[in-house]
Protein backbone atom coordinates (compact mmCIF):
# COMPACT_ATOMS: atom_id res chain seq x y z
CA UNK A 1 0.00 0.00 0.00
CA UNK A 2 2.74 2.19 1.11
CA UNK A 3 4.77 1.48 -2.10
CA UNK A 4 2.09 2.29 -4.28
CA UNK A 5 0.97 5.79 -2.06
CA UNK A 6 4.73 6.75 -2.81
CA UNK A 7 4.35 5.82 -6.72
CA UNK A 8 1.17 7.33 -6.95
CA UNK A 9 1.06 9.73 -4.82
CA UNK A 10 -2.18 11.43 -6.57
CA UNK A 11 -4.34 8.47 -5.99
CA UNK A 12 -5.60 9.08 -9.27
CA UNK A 13 -6.13 5.47 -11.50
CA UNK A 14 -3.89 3.77 -13.98
CA UNK A 15 -5.49 4.03 -17.58
CA UNK A 16 -7.66 0.64 -17.58
CA UNK A 17 -6.32 -1.90 -18.75
CA UNK A 18 -6.44 -5.70 -17.77
CA UNK A 19 -7.05 -6.60 -13.74
CA UNK A 20 -2.97 -7.52 -12.75
CA UNK A 21 -1.97 -9.83 -10.04
CA UNK A 22 -0.10 -8.99 -6.93
CA UNK A 23 3.64 -8.99 -7.97
CA UNK A 24 3.79 -10.28 -11.28
CA UNK A 25 1.18 -7.60 -12.13
CA UNK A 26 0.09 -8.52 -15.92
CA UNK A 27 2.79 -11.22 -16.29
CA UNK A 28 0.34 -13.80 -17.99
CA UNK A 29 -1.66 -11.49 -19.94
CA UNK A 30 1.34 -10.14 -21.98
CA UNK A 31 1.03 -11.32 -25.18
CA UNK A 32 3.55 -13.44 -26.58
CA UNK A 33 3.05 -12.89 -30.35
CA UNK A 34 1.06 -10.54 -32.43
CA UNK A 35 1.63 -7.99 -29.51
CA UNK A 36 0.76 -5.10 -32.13
CA UNK A 37 -2.84 -6.73 -33.04
CA UNK A 38 -3.55 -7.89 -29.18
CA UNK A 39 -3.00 -4.58 -27.94
CA UNK A 40 -5.55 -3.22 -30.52
CA UNK A 41 -8.11 -5.47 -29.45
CA UNK A 42 -7.23 -4.18 -25.52
CA UNK A 43 -7.50 -0.79 -27.36
CA UNK A 44 -11.18 -2.02 -28.27
CA UNK A 45 -12.22 -3.65 -25.20
CA UNK A 46 -10.48 -0.90 -22.36
CA UNK A 47 -9.93 2.48 -24.39
CA UNK A 48 -7.35 4.58 -26.36
CA UNK A 49 -4.60 4.21 -23.46
CA UNK A 50 -4.07 0.93 -21.87
CA UNK A 51 -2.03 -0.02 -18.47
CA UNK A 52 -0.57 -3.20 -17.80
CA UNK A 53 2.40 -3.78 -15.30
CA UNK A 54 5.18 -6.34 -14.66
CA UNK A 55 6.80 -6.89 -11.71
CA UNK A 56 6.25 -2.92 -10.74
CA UNK A 57 7.12 -1.74 -14.07
CA UNK A 58 4.65 0.58 -15.68
CA UNK A 59 3.52 0.18 -19.51
CA UNK A 60 1.19 2.11 -21.11
CA UNK A 61 0.12 1.31 -24.75
CA UNK A 62 -1.06 4.48 -26.88
CA UNK A 63 -3.67 2.87 -29.52
CA UNK A 64 -5.31 6.07 -31.34
CA UNK A 65 -3.24 8.96 -33.23
CA UNK A 66 -5.65 11.68 -31.17
CA UNK A 67 -3.65 10.13 -28.11
CA UNK A 68 -0.27 9.72 -29.92
CA UNK A 69 -0.62 13.50 -30.53
CA UNK A 70 -1.48 14.68 -27.19
CA UNK A 71 1.31 12.48 -25.46
CA UNK A 72 4.16 12.56 -27.72
CA UNK A 73 3.61 15.54 -29.78
CA UNK A 74 2.14 17.67 -27.79
CA UNK A 75 3.84 16.88 -24.35
CA UNK A 76 7.06 15.53 -25.73
CA UNK A 77 9.13 16.86 -23.86
CA UNK A 78 7.62 14.35 -21.29
CA UNK A 79 7.57 11.90 -23.14
CA UNK A 80 11.25 11.81 -25.29
CA UNK A 81 13.14 9.73 -23.40
CA UNK A 82 14.26 6.09 -23.85
CA UNK A 83 13.88 2.52 -20.96
CA UNK A 84 17.00 1.77 -19.93
CA UNK A 85 17.30 -2.40 -21.39
CA UNK A 86 20.16 -3.36 -18.58
CA UNK A 87 21.50 -5.40 -22.10
CA UNK A 88 22.61 -2.16 -24.25
CA UNK A 89 25.62 -1.78 -23.00
CA UNK A 90 26.49 -4.69 -21.95
CA UNK A 91 25.70 -5.52 -26.26
CA UNK A 92 27.69 -2.41 -26.96
CA UNK A 93 25.02 -0.69 -28.74
CA UNK A 94 24.75 1.96 -26.26
CA UNK A 95 26.25 4.08 -29.22
CA UNK A 96 22.56 3.65 -30.70
CA UNK A 97 20.85 6.77 -31.36
CA UNK A 98 17.44 5.14 -31.41
CA UNK A 99 18.10 3.95 -27.74
CA UNK A 100 20.19 6.46 -26.32
CA UNK A 101 18.94 8.89 -23.02
CA UNK A 102 17.02 12.07 -23.89
CA UNK A 103 19.73 14.41 -23.21
CA UNK A 104 22.41 16.38 -24.31
CA UNK A 105 24.65 13.53 -26.02
CA UNK A 106 21.39 12.27 -28.06
CA UNK A 107 20.52 16.10 -28.74
CA UNK A 108 24.18 16.56 -30.47
CA UNK A 109 24.03 13.65 -32.26
CA UNK A 110 20.83 13.86 -33.28
CA UNK A 111 21.16 17.42 -34.76
CA UNK A 112 23.89 15.76 -36.75
CA UNK A 113 21.93 12.43 -38.35
CA UNK A 114 18.70 15.17 -38.84
CA UNK A 115 21.71 17.73 -41.22
CA UNK A 116 22.67 14.87 -43.17
CA UNK A 117 19.21 13.18 -43.97
CA UNK A 118 16.78 16.03 -44.34
CA UNK A 119 14.72 16.14 -47.26
CA UNK A 120 17.17 18.77 -49.35
CA UNK A 121 19.60 16.48 -48.66
CA UNK A 122 18.50 13.22 -49.62
CA UNK A 123 17.07 15.05 -53.08
CA UNK A 124 21.45 14.39 -53.41
CA UNK A 125 21.51 11.29 -52.83
CA UNK A 126 18.56 10.39 -55.74
CA UNK A 127 21.46 9.46 -58.09
CA UNK A 128 22.68 6.59 -55.44
CA UNK A 129 19.33 5.81 -55.21
CA UNK A 130 18.44 5.04 -58.64
CA UNK A 131 21.73 3.21 -59.16
CA UNK A 132 21.37 1.13 -57.03
CA UNK A 133 17.47 0.50 -57.91
CA UNK A 134 18.87 -0.72 -61.43
CA UNK A 135 20.72 -3.34 -59.98
CA UNK A 136 18.58 -4.40 -57.95
CA UNK A 137 15.88 -4.76 -60.61
CA UNK A 138 19.49 -6.42 -62.77
CA UNK A 139 19.58 -8.94 -60.03
CA UNK A 140 15.96 -9.93 -59.86
CA UNK A 141 15.80 -10.59 -63.36
CA UNK A 142 19.52 -13.30 -63.08
CA UNK A 143 18.36 -14.80 -59.68
CA UNK A 144 14.79 -14.02 -59.16
CA UNK A 145 14.43 -16.71 -56.76
CA UNK A 146 16.70 -14.77 -54.24
CA UNK A 147 14.49 -11.39 -54.18
CA UNK A 148 15.16 -11.74 -50.39
CA UNK A 149 18.32 -11.17 -50.26
CA UNK A 150 18.75 -8.75 -53.58
CA UNK A 151 16.42 -6.29 -51.89
CA UNK A 152 18.59 -6.57 -48.27
CA UNK A 153 21.43 -5.57 -50.78
CA UNK A 154 19.78 -2.74 -52.44
CA UNK A 155 19.25 -1.10 -49.42
CA UNK A 156 22.51 -1.21 -48.02
CA UNK A 157 24.44 -0.82 -50.89
CA UNK A 158 22.35 2.66 -50.97
CA UNK A 159 22.57 3.62 -47.10
CA UNK A 160 27.00 2.45 -47.11
CA UNK A 161 27.52 4.28 -50.00
CA UNK A 162 25.92 7.24 -48.52
CA UNK A 163 27.72 7.10 -45.43
CA UNK A 164 31.07 5.60 -45.90
CA UNK A 165 31.32 5.81 -49.58
CA UNK A 166 32.02 2.04 -49.79
CA UNK A 167 30.54 -0.45 -52.15
CA UNK A 168 29.38 -3.26 -50.90
CA UNK A 169 30.56 -7.07 -51.56
CA UNK A 170 27.23 -9.27 -52.88
CA UNK A 171 27.94 -11.91 -51.02
CA UNK A 172 29.73 -12.10 -47.80
CA UNK A 173 30.38 -8.39 -46.96
CA UNK A 174 32.14 -8.20 -44.21
CA UNK A 175 30.56 -4.95 -42.73
CA UNK A 176 27.12 -6.60 -43.37
CA UNK A 177 27.51 -9.72 -41.59
CA UNK A 178 28.89 -7.88 -38.62
CA UNK A 179 25.24 -5.38 -38.48
CA UNK A 180 23.01 -7.98 -38.98
CA UNK A 181 24.61 -10.30 -36.34
CA UNK A 182 25.06 -7.84 -33.84
CA UNK A 183 21.26 -6.56 -34.67
CA UNK A 184 20.23 -10.76 -34.40
CA UNK A 185 21.97 -10.81 -30.92
CA UNK A 186 20.41 -7.53 -29.83
CA UNK A 187 17.09 -8.54 -31.51
CA UNK A 188 16.78 -11.26 -29.12
CA UNK A 189 18.44 -9.93 -26.43
CA UNK A 190 16.90 -6.71 -26.31
CA UNK A 191 12.92 -8.05 -25.97
CA UNK A 192 11.70 -8.28 -22.31
CA UNK A 193 11.25 -12.22 -22.55
CA UNK A 194 14.87 -12.22 -23.88
CA UNK A 195 16.71 -13.02 -20.98
CA UNK A 196 16.49 -12.80 -17.56
CA UNK A 197 18.82 -10.46 -17.21
CA UNK A 198 16.39 -7.47 -19.03
CA UNK A 199 13.94 -8.41 -14.87
CA UNK A 200 17.11 -9.50 -12.83
CA UNK A 201 19.55 -7.10 -14.19
CA UNK A 202 21.86 -7.54 -11.45
CA UNK A 203 22.68 -11.21 -13.36
CA UNK A 204 24.97 -8.83 -15.88
CA UNK A 205 27.89 -9.08 -12.69
CA UNK A 206 27.80 -12.59 -12.95
CA UNK A 207 30.79 -14.17 -14.54
CA UNK A 208 30.28 -15.55 -18.14
CA UNK A 209 30.95 -19.19 -17.48
CA UNK A 210 28.23 -20.41 -15.01
CA UNK A 211 25.61 -22.03 -15.63
CA UNK A 212 22.39 -20.45 -17.86
CA UNK A 213 25.02 -16.96 -18.17
CA UNK A 214 24.80 -17.80 -21.86
CA UNK A 215 22.95 -14.51 -22.47
CA UNK A 216 26.56 -13.12 -21.53
CA UNK A 217 28.55 -14.89 -24.09
CA UNK A 218 26.38 -13.44 -27.00
CA UNK A 219 26.57 -10.28 -25.26
CA UNK A 220 30.44 -10.54 -25.37
CA UNK A 221 30.24 -11.61 -29.22
CA UNK A 222 27.73 -8.73 -29.54
CA UNK A 223 29.98 -6.07 -27.90
CA UNK A 224 32.74 -7.35 -30.31
CA UNK A 225 30.82 -6.92 -33.58
CA UNK A 226 28.95 -3.52 -32.87
CA UNK A 227 32.11 -2.23 -31.71
CA UNK A 228 33.97 -2.98 -34.83
CA UNK A 229 31.13 -1.96 -37.24
CA UNK A 230 31.11 1.54 -35.23
CA UNK A 231 35.16 1.63 -36.04
CA UNK A 232 36.05 0.11 -39.49
CA UNK A 233 34.21 2.52 -41.80
CA UNK A 234 35.22 5.15 -40.26
CA UNK A 235 38.86 4.13 -40.23
CA UNK A 236 38.15 3.25 -43.98
CA UNK A 237 37.03 6.38 -44.63
CA UNK A 238 40.09 8.16 -43.60
CA UNK A 239 42.29 6.13 -45.25
CA UNK A 240 40.60 7.12 -48.28
CA UNK A 241 40.83 10.82 -47.88
CA UNK A 242 44.67 10.66 -46.91
CA UNK A 243 45.00 8.40 -50.10
CA UNK A 244 43.33 11.42 -52.00
CA UNK A 245 40.44 9.44 -53.37
CA UNK A 246 37.71 11.54 -53.75
CA UNK A 247 35.29 10.85 -51.12
CA UNK A 248 31.93 12.36 -50.53
CA UNK A 249 29.68 10.69 -47.72
CA UNK A 250 28.40 11.45 -44.65
CA UNK A 251 31.50 10.61 -43.05
CA UNK A 252 34.32 12.39 -44.79
CA UNK A 253 31.65 15.57 -44.63
CA UNK A 254 31.73 15.35 -40.84
CA UNK A 255 35.46 14.50 -40.67
CA UNK A 256 36.44 17.69 -42.51
CA UNK A 257 33.79 20.09 -40.64
CA UNK A 258 35.16 19.06 -37.44
CA UNK A 259 38.80 18.95 -37.42
CA UNK A 260 40.80 21.47 -36.53
CA UNK A 261 44.32 22.34 -36.51
CA UNK A 262 45.08 19.51 -34.15
CA UNK A 263 42.71 17.05 -35.93
CA UNK A 264 40.05 15.38 -35.03
CA UNK A 265 38.76 15.26 -30.87
CA UNK A 266 37.63 12.77 -29.42
CA UNK A 267 34.54 13.79 -28.65
CA UNK A 268 34.17 14.79 -32.33
CA UNK A 269 35.23 11.52 -33.50
CA UNK A 270 32.73 9.51 -31.51
CA UNK A 271 29.86 12.07 -32.52
CA UNK A 272 31.13 10.89 -36.00
CA UNK A 273 31.50 6.98 -35.33
CA UNK A 274 27.86 6.79 -34.02
CA UNK A 275 26.03 9.25 -36.43
CA UNK A 276 27.22 7.22 -39.30
CA UNK A 277 26.69 3.98 -37.95
CA UNK A 278 23.29 4.43 -36.59
CA UNK A 279 22.31 4.66 -40.41
CA UNK A 280 22.66 1.45 -41.58
CA UNK A 281 21.79 0.07 -37.88
CA UNK A 282 18.26 2.19 -38.11
CA UNK A 283 17.61 2.03 -42.05
CA UNK A 284 19.08 -1.00 -43.50
CA UNK A 285 15.98 -3.37 -41.77
CA UNK A 286 13.36 -1.35 -41.77
CA UNK A 287 13.35 -0.68 -45.27
CA UNK A 288 14.54 -4.04 -46.59
CA UNK A 289 11.11 -5.06 -44.69
CA UNK A 290 8.72 -2.55 -46.24
CA UNK A 291 10.15 -3.64 -49.99
CA UNK A 292 9.65 -7.48 -48.56
CA UNK A 293 5.91 -6.55 -47.90
CA UNK A 294 5.21 -4.21 -51.25
CA UNK A 295 6.37 -8.14 -52.99
CA UNK A 296 3.62 -9.49 -50.96
CA UNK A 297 0.99 -6.94 -52.11
CA UNK A 298 2.47 -7.39 -55.05
CA UNK A 299 1.21 -10.61 -55.16
CA UNK A 300 -1.77 -10.47 -53.12
CA UNK A 301 -3.30 -7.16 -55.02
CA UNK A 302 -3.17 -8.16 -58.52
CA UNK A 303 -5.89 -5.55 -59.46
CA UNK A 304 -4.21 -2.81 -57.37
CA UNK A 305 -0.60 -3.71 -59.18
CA UNK A 306 -2.53 -4.05 -62.68
CA UNK A 307 -3.55 -0.50 -61.91
CA UNK A 308 -0.17 0.90 -61.25
CA UNK A 309 1.30 -0.60 -64.19
CA UNK A 310 -1.13 0.78 -66.51
CA UNK A 311 -0.39 4.34 -65.33
CA UNK A 312 3.17 3.80 -65.22
CA UNK A 313 2.72 2.19 -68.88
CA UNK A 314 1.04 5.60 -69.95
CA UNK A 315 2.55 8.09 -68.34
CA UNK A 316 6.40 6.58 -69.18
CA UNK A 317 5.58 4.80 -72.10
CA UNK A 318 8.52 1.54 -72.97
CA UNK A 319 10.93 3.76 -74.05
CA UNK A 320 12.71 4.30 -70.69
CA UNK A 321 12.65 3.61 -66.73
CA UNK A 322 10.39 5.77 -64.49
CA UNK A 323 12.66 8.04 -62.60
CA UNK A 324 12.73 9.97 -59.48
CA UNK A 325 11.68 12.96 -61.42
CA UNK A 326 8.34 10.95 -62.28
CA UNK A 327 6.95 10.90 -59.04
CA UNK A 328 4.54 13.82 -59.68
CA UNK A 329 2.93 12.53 -62.47
CA UNK A 330 2.25 8.76 -60.99
CA UNK A 331 -0.31 9.57 -58.46
CA UNK A 332 -1.66 6.21 -58.29
CA UNK A 333 2.04 4.93 -57.67
CA UNK A 334 2.47 6.63 -54.61
CA UNK A 335 -0.94 6.28 -53.83
CA UNK A 336 0.48 2.35 -53.86
CA UNK A 337 3.73 3.07 -52.14
CA UNK A 338 1.68 4.88 -48.99
CA UNK A 339 -0.94 1.86 -49.05
CA UNK A 340 2.56 -0.54 -48.28
CA UNK A 341 3.44 1.75 -46.02
CA UNK A 342 0.23 1.77 -44.04
CA UNK A 343 -1.31 -1.64 -44.58
CA UNK A 344 1.71 -3.27 -42.99
CA UNK A 345 4.05 -1.15 -40.71
CA UNK A 346 7.02 -2.68 -40.54
CA UNK A 347 7.72 -1.24 -37.00
CA UNK A 348 3.85 -2.30 -35.78
CA UNK A 349 5.20 -1.13 -31.83
CA UNK A 350 7.40 1.59 -33.01
CA UNK A 351 10.57 1.93 -30.67
CA UNK A 352 9.17 2.29 -26.66
CA UNK A 353 9.45 5.71 -25.11
CA UNK A 354 9.64 6.25 -21.40
CA UNK A 355 7.93 8.57 -19.65
CA UNK A 356 10.51 11.20 -17.87
CA UNK A 357 8.11 13.02 -15.24
CA UNK A 358 4.93 11.83 -13.73
CA UNK A 359 2.16 12.75 -15.59
CA UNK A 360 -2.08 12.77 -16.26
CA UNK A 361 -3.91 12.40 -18.92
CA UNK A 362 -7.63 12.55 -18.97
CA UNK A 363 -8.12 11.89 -15.20
CA UNK A 364 -5.43 9.05 -15.38
CA UNK A 365 -1.97 8.78 -13.51
CA UNK A 366 1.26 8.07 -15.53
CA UNK A 367 4.08 7.18 -13.60
CA UNK A 368 7.68 8.51 -14.34
CA UNK A 369 9.70 5.68 -15.70
CA UNK A 370 6.81 3.79 -17.44
CA UNK A 371 7.37 2.48 -20.67
CA UNK A 372 5.42 4.40 -23.50
CA UNK A 373 4.51 1.86 -26.42
CA UNK A 374 2.40 3.81 -29.64
CA UNK A 375 0.63 0.87 -31.28
CA UNK A 376 1.39 1.98 -34.94
CA UNK A 377 -0.49 -1.24 -36.06
CA UNK A 378 -4.00 -0.02 -34.38
CA UNK A 379 -3.68 3.53 -35.36
CA UNK A 380 -2.61 2.61 -39.62
CA UNK A 381 -5.64 0.15 -38.66
CA UNK A 382 -8.13 2.41 -36.82
CA UNK A 383 -11.29 2.62 -39.10
CA UNK A 384 -12.10 6.41 -38.02
CA UNK A 385 -9.12 6.96 -40.26
CA UNK A 386 -9.37 4.22 -42.57
CA UNK A 387 -12.15 2.59 -43.53
CA UNK A 388 -11.91 -1.22 -44.45
CA UNK A 389 -8.02 -1.30 -42.77
CA UNK A 390 -7.95 -4.82 -43.43
CA UNK A 391 -8.42 -3.82 -46.83
CA UNK A 392 -5.24 -2.64 -49.69
CA UNK A 393 -6.75 0.24 -51.10
CA UNK A 394 -4.51 3.03 -52.57
CA UNK A 395 -7.40 4.96 -53.58
CA UNK A 396 -7.47 6.00 -50.06
CA UNK A 397 -4.57 8.17 -50.78
CA UNK A 398 -6.22 9.71 -53.98
CA UNK A 399 -8.42 12.72 -54.25
CA UNK A 400 -11.72 12.53 -56.11
CA UNK A 401 -10.34 13.65 -59.00
CA UNK A 402 -7.35 11.42 -59.20
CA UNK A 403 -4.95 13.14 -57.81
CA UNK A 404 -2.58 12.59 -54.65
CA UNK A 405 -4.36 13.76 -51.58
CA UNK A 406 -2.42 15.26 -48.51
CA UNK A 407 -2.42 12.33 -46.45
CA UNK A 408 0.46 10.12 -45.87
CA UNK A 409 1.16 7.34 -42.91
CA UNK A 410 3.68 9.28 -41.13
CA UNK A 411 2.85 7.89 -37.95
CA UNK A 412 4.56 4.95 -39.38
CA UNK A 413 7.69 6.76 -38.44
CA UNK A 414 7.16 7.87 -34.84
CA UNK A 415 5.78 10.99 -33.82
CA UNK A 416 7.57 14.34 -31.83
CA UNK A 417 11.28 15.11 -31.54
CA UNK A 418 12.20 11.45 -31.88
CA UNK A 419 10.37 10.77 -35.13
CA UNK A 420 12.38 9.07 -37.83
CA UNK A 421 15.55 11.19 -39.09
CA UNK A 422 15.76 8.76 -42.29
CA UNK A 423 11.93 8.98 -42.83
CA UNK A 424 13.02 10.84 -46.62
CA UNK A 425 15.47 8.48 -47.59
CA UNK A 426 13.00 5.65 -46.51
CA UNK A 427 10.42 7.25 -48.72
CA UNK A 428 12.74 7.88 -51.63
CA UNK A 429 13.90 4.30 -51.67
CA UNK A 430 11.32 2.29 -51.51
CA UNK A 431 9.35 4.49 -53.63
CA UNK A 432 12.04 4.02 -56.02
CA UNK A 433 11.89 0.20 -55.68
CA UNK A 434 8.06 -0.10 -55.88
CA UNK A 435 7.92 2.01 -59.25
CA UNK A 436 10.71 0.21 -61.49
CA UNK A 437 10.03 -3.27 -60.17
CA UNK A 438 6.35 -2.65 -61.39
CA UNK A 439 7.56 -1.00 -64.48
CA UNK A 440 9.56 -4.11 -65.18
CA UNK A 441 8.02 -7.18 -63.61
CA UNK A 442 5.02 -9.63 -63.57
CA UNK A 443 5.00 -10.98 -59.64
CA UNK A 444 2.69 -14.13 -59.65
CA UNK A 445 2.50 -16.94 -56.95
CA UNK A 446 5.11 -19.55 -57.66
CA UNK A 447 3.82 -23.42 -58.69
CA UNK A 448 4.26 -26.22 -57.29
CA UNK A 449 5.43 -29.48 -59.09
CA UNK A 450 2.09 -30.23 -60.47
CA UNK A 451 1.46 -26.85 -62.07
CA UNK A 452 -0.49 -25.61 -59.34
CA UNK A 453 -0.26 -22.14 -57.57
CA UNK A 454 1.10 -21.99 -53.99
CA UNK A 455 -0.75 -20.61 -51.55
CA UNK A 456 0.84 -17.67 -49.07
CA UNK A 457 0.00 -17.44 -45.94
CA UNK A 458 -0.08 -13.17 -44.85
CA UNK A 459 2.09 -14.16 -41.88
CA UNK A 460 4.88 -12.18 -40.16
CA UNK A 461 7.81 -12.21 -37.58
CA UNK A 462 6.87 -10.41 -34.54
CA UNK A 463 10.11 -8.41 -33.16
CA UNK A 464 10.39 -4.37 -33.61
CA UNK A 465 10.94 -4.62 -37.35
CA UNK A 466 8.50 -6.91 -38.82
CA UNK A 467 8.97 -8.85 -41.65
CA UNK A 468 6.66 -11.39 -43.89
CA UNK A 469 8.17 -14.86 -42.95
CA UNK A 470 9.73 -15.81 -46.52
CA UNK A 471 7.22 -17.15 -49.16
CA UNK A 472 8.01 -18.14 -52.75
CA UNK A 473 7.10 -16.17 -55.88
CA UNK A 474 7.40 -15.83 -60.08
CA UNK A 475 9.17 -12.37 -60.68
CA UNK A 476 9.41 -12.54 -64.65
CA UNK A 477 9.84 -9.84 -66.92
CA UNK A 478 6.93 -7.89 -68.18
CA UNK A 479 7.82 -7.12 -71.55
CA UNK A 480 11.30 -7.81 -73.79
CA UNK A 481 11.66 -4.19 -74.21
CA UNK A 482 11.68 -4.13 -70.46
CA UNK A 483 14.24 -6.56 -69.56
CA UNK A 484 16.93 -5.04 -72.36
CA UNK A 485 15.94 -2.07 -70.60
CA UNK A 486 17.50 -3.20 -67.37
CA UNK A 487 20.42 -4.79 -68.92
CA UNK A 488 21.30 -1.53 -70.73
CA UNK A 489 21.35 0.56 -67.42
CA UNK A 490 23.48 -2.21 -65.68
CA UNK A 491 25.47 -2.53 -68.29
CA UNK A 492 26.16 1.23 -68.19
CA UNK A 493 26.52 0.82 -64.12
CA UNK A 494 29.71 -1.51 -64.58
CA UNK A 495 30.66 0.13 -67.45
CA UNK A 496 30.96 3.22 -64.98
CA UNK A 497 28.86 5.51 -67.20
CA UNK A 498 25.63 5.29 -65.29
C1 LIG B 1 10.82 2.09 -43.69
C2 LIG B 1 11.90 2.56 -43.15
C3 LIG B 1 11.98 3.05 -41.75
C4 LIG B 1 11.07 2.94 -40.74
C5 LIG B 1 9.71 2.26 -40.74
C6 LIG B 1 11.64 3.60 -39.58
C7 LIG B 1 10.98 3.71 -38.37
C8 LIG B 1 11.52 4.34 -37.27
C9 LIG B 1 10.84 4.49 -36.01
C10 LIG B 1 9.43 4.00 -35.70
C11 LIG B 1 11.67 5.13 -35.17
C12 LIG B 1 11.39 5.50 -33.72
C13 LIG B 1 10.70 6.82 -33.68
C14 LIG B 1 10.14 7.17 -32.33
O1 LIG B 1 10.77 6.88 -31.29
O2 LIG B 1 9.06 7.77 -32.32
C15 LIG B 1 12.89 5.38 -35.88
C16 LIG B 1 13.99 6.01 -35.35
C17 LIG B 1 15.17 6.17 -36.03
N1 LIG B 1 15.41 5.88 -37.36
FE1 LIG B 1 14.12 5.09 -38.67
N2 LIG B 1 12.88 4.08 -39.91
C18 LIG B 1 13.13 3.77 -41.22
C19 LIG B 1 14.24 4.10 -41.97
C20 LIG B 1 15.34 4.75 -41.46
C21 LIG B 1 16.51 5.14 -42.22
C22 LIG B 1 16.68 4.93 -43.73
C23 LIG B 1 17.39 5.68 -41.33
C24 LIG B 1 18.76 6.26 -41.57
C25 LIG B 1 19.16 6.92 -42.56
C26 LIG B 1 16.78 5.66 -40.02
C27 LIG B 1 17.36 6.11 -38.86
C28 LIG B 1 16.72 6.21 -37.64
C29 LIG B 1 17.34 6.74 -36.43
C30 LIG B 1 18.77 7.22 -36.30
C31 LIG B 1 16.37 6.71 -35.42
C32 LIG B 1 16.52 7.16 -33.97
C33 LIG B 1 16.00 8.59 -33.81
C34 LIG B 1 16.01 9.12 -32.37
O3 LIG B 1 15.84 8.33 -31.44
O4 LIG B 1 16.15 10.33 -32.22
N3 LIG B 1 15.54 5.08 -40.14
N4 LIG B 1 12.78 4.92 -37.17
Amino acid sequence: YLGRRVANPSGLPYPPGPKPLPLVGNLFDAPKHDSSKIFSAWGKQYGELVHMSMFGEHFVIINSLRVAEDLLEKRSKKYSDKPVIPLIELTGWDWNLGLLPYGDRWRVRRREIHQQFRAEKVDDYAPVVMKHAHQLLDNLLNTPANYQSHLKHYVGAVILKITYDYDVAHEDDRYVYMAERAAGIGGTLFVPGGTLANVFPILCHLPAWLPGMEFKRQAEECMKLTTEMRNMPVEYVKRQMKSGAPSACVTSELIRRFSNSNGLSTDSEDVIKDVSAVAYAGGAETTAASLKTAILIMLLHPDATREAQREIDSVIGNARLPTLDDRGSMPYVDAFFREVLRWHPVTPLSVPRKASEDDVYEGYFIPKGATVVQNTWAIHHDEQLYDEPSMFKPERFLERDGSLSDRYPMTLFGMGRRICPGRYLADSAIWAAIALILAVFDIAKAKDENGRDIEIAEAYTDAIVSHPLPFACSIKPRTRGAESLVREEAGAVQNGTA
